[in-house]
């Protein structure tokens, strides 16, 4: 499941209301059943992941899309078997699973390869995110969040408003990914340098989370940010919406029993 939800989905149907435990305000503004596809992204190591824990545990489900391609690059899967045909049997471990470290080594440092894996990769990235939507539609949540690296540079952007992107100065980004990650200068370097930059995100962004300072400083900013989003909703996002959906149904069934028994009586 993607879409982890650590604490109750309480943007979705069964609730009816927007009701946040800890944010009065979003309570305040609660509204019924609509649809929202906020988009989250940044530069690698930016903190989206932390940013997307928050949206979690206040009740915002979030479709991952590192775990969505994750999953297909699993044993046995088309999206396995099309890089495996491509880059040969080197890439996997004994037990045939992909070594993700070697086969990152080989793409992070060569564009070449590396579009080489987004294009095979992307089709069946890009229908397991749709599915989770779905999932998610089914389930009448009204705001998501789509946590999507390549946001921008996979042109998904347009899917998502707002669109919101984590920032950090690039020295806070490579030194918290090599630390993360336990990886050398070059090679943090090199994942660095395989995405847009962050600042050219920045300037594509609805809002912007500035996260060089410490968490705490982050989670204030979160607290804005998820008044921002939990905002009313507008029509076109109704109508986007499994509730507005619904809706356009009954008025279409009925305009089509009042349209008959009209022209029965003409
Ligand atoms: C190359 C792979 C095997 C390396 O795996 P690894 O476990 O080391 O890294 P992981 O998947 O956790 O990605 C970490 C971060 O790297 C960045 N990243 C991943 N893939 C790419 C890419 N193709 N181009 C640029 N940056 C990328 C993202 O910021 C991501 O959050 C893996 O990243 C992969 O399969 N990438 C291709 C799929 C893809 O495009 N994923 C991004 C989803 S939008
Ligand atoms: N404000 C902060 N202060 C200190 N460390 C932080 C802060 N925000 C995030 N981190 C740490 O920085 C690292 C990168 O954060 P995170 O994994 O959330 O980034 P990401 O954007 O999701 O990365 P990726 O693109 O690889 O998925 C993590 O080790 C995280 O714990």
């Amino acid at each position: 499941m993607y879409s982890e939800i650590r604490r109750a989905p309480i943007y979705c149907t069964r609730f009816r209301h927007f009701v946040s435990h800890r944010h009065k305000d979003a309570r305040s503004i609660s509204t019924p059943v609509k649809m929202r596809m906020v988009g989250l992204t940044g530069g690698i190591a930016s903190g989206k992941s932390t940013v997307s824990n928050l949206f979690k545990s206040h009740g915002v489900p979030v479709v991952d899309a590192d775990l969505v391609s994750r999953d297909v690059l699993k044993k046995d899967t088309d999206g396995y078997n099309k890089v495996v045909a491509a880059f040969g049997e080197e890439i996997l471990e004994a037990n045939g699973d992909v070594d993700r470290p070697k086969l990152g080594q080989i793409v992070f440092s060569d564009p070449a390869k590396r579009q080489l894996l987004n294009r095979l990769l992307a089709p069946y990235i890009s229908s397991g995110i749709f599915r989770e939507i779905l999932k998610l539609w089914l389930k009448g949540c009204k705001v998501i969040v789509l946590d999507i690296p390549l946001l921008f540079e996979a042109k998904m952007d347009k899917w998502t408003k707002p669109i919101v992107v984590v920032w950090v100065d690039s020295e806070t980004q490579l030194q918290r990914l090599m630390k993360r990650d336990g990886s050398i200068e070059e090679d943090a370097r090199n994942r660095i340098n395989a995405q847009m930059s962050m600042d050219l995100k920045r300037s594509k962004a609805d809002i912007v989370i500035d996260n060089t300072g410490s968490l705490e400083d982050l989670e204030e900013q979160f607290q804005r940010v998820l008044l921002k989003v939990t905002k009313p909703l507008t029509w076109s996002e109704f109508w986007l919406s499994r509730q507005g959906a619904l809706t356009a149904l009954v008025f279409i069934g009925i305009a089509v029993v009042f349209g008959k028994n009209i022209s029965g009586i003409l």
